[in-house]
């Protein structure tokens, strides 16, 4: 089996780890290096994965997976030498491929991806695309490891930061209206369990429908729109409070800040 070494086991390094193992994964054939020695004490005893260096780890693994913080990576990357042929996919918001080529022994295959934490319940939405070394079987050896949690895409390197600001931070938008719709059910009397579990539910079912083959969002909204009904009067207020401009602009910030984040690594 293909040995996955996972550097940085933070909060996408462990969905990353419990989706392979949720998924069948040999918890045996996967390696993490997490410096935060409690926190990987714990990733060992709940998921049965092998903790250990980065030098071991780049000698093990066939794939080397990097999801540590943009701002770590580089120095996450120092202890990884020439000595083994290797497939690198670097989770990691902002950093070009040609910045992690620079830094990882010449040759090195790469693949850049966007995921999303929704990979933690292996409904991940992970957006991909190849370095300059990186041929169609690197990026099918990427693809399939990572359709193991969830759905993948494949585009141009030139769309990953707008791809961060739709799929890569989106889940945190959605989760901001559900607290907010959850808030103004309990502003207006309803308990707080029931209200979540209401949102929550619905969020899941809308989302059901959305993926749905033949689907399409606004014929999914009138469906729910009666003539003269309850949806209008909500969705009046909604369009007056600017919530399409707010997407549009909170989008906007989002695809901006990861061009930064690359900018500063020479993107
Ligand atoms: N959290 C999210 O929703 C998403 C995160 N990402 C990307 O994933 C990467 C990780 O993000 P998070 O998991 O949220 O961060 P995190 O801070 O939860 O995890 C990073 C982990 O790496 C460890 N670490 C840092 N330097 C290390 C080193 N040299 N060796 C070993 N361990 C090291 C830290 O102790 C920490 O546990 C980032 O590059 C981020 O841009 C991408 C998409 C979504
Ligand atoms: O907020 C961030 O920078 C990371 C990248 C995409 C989602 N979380």
């Amino acid at each position: 089996m293909t040995t996955v070494a996972v550097l940085g086991g933070g909060r996408i390094g462990e969905a990353l780890l419990g989706g392979l193992v949720a998924a069948g994964y040999d918890a045996g054939s996967l390696l993490v290096v997490e410096r935060d020695t409690a926190r990987a004490d714990d990733l060992t005893q709940r998921l049965g994965v092998t903790v250990t260096d980065t030098a071991d780890a780049a000698a093990r693994a066939d794939v080397l997976v990097v999801a540590v913080k943009p701002q770590d990576v580089q120095g996450a990357l120092g202890a990884v030498d020439g000595g083994r042929d290797r497939l690198v996919v670097s989770l990691a918001a902002g950093i070009p491929t040609s910045a992690l080529e620079g830094w990882l022994p010449p040759g090195t295959p790469v693949v850049r991806v966007m995921p999303n934490t929704p990979m933690l319940v292996g409904r991940a939405m992970c957006v991909l695309s190849p370095g300059a070394h990186a041929d169609d079987a690197a990026l099918d050896a990427a693809e399939n490891l990572l359709r193991s949690v969830g759905r993948t895409v494949r585009v141009p390197e030139a769309q990953q930061d707008v791809a961060t600001a739709l799929s890569g931070s989106g889940p945190a938008y959605l989760f901001l209206v559900a607290e907010a719709m959850i808030e103004a059910g309990v502003a207006l009397g309803l308990p707080r369990p029931t209200a979540t579990e209401l949102v929550a539910a619905t969020v899941d079912g809308a989302g059901g429908l959305l993926t749905a083959p033949g689907n399409h969002p606004s014929l999914l909204r009138e469906a729910v729109t009666s003539p003269g009904g309850t949806t209008a009067q909500a969705l009046r207020v909604l369009e007056a409070h600017g919530l399409r401009a707010a997407f549009a602009d909170a989008v906007e910030a989002c695809r901006d800040r990861s061009q930064a984040l690359g900018a500063t690594f020479g993107g």
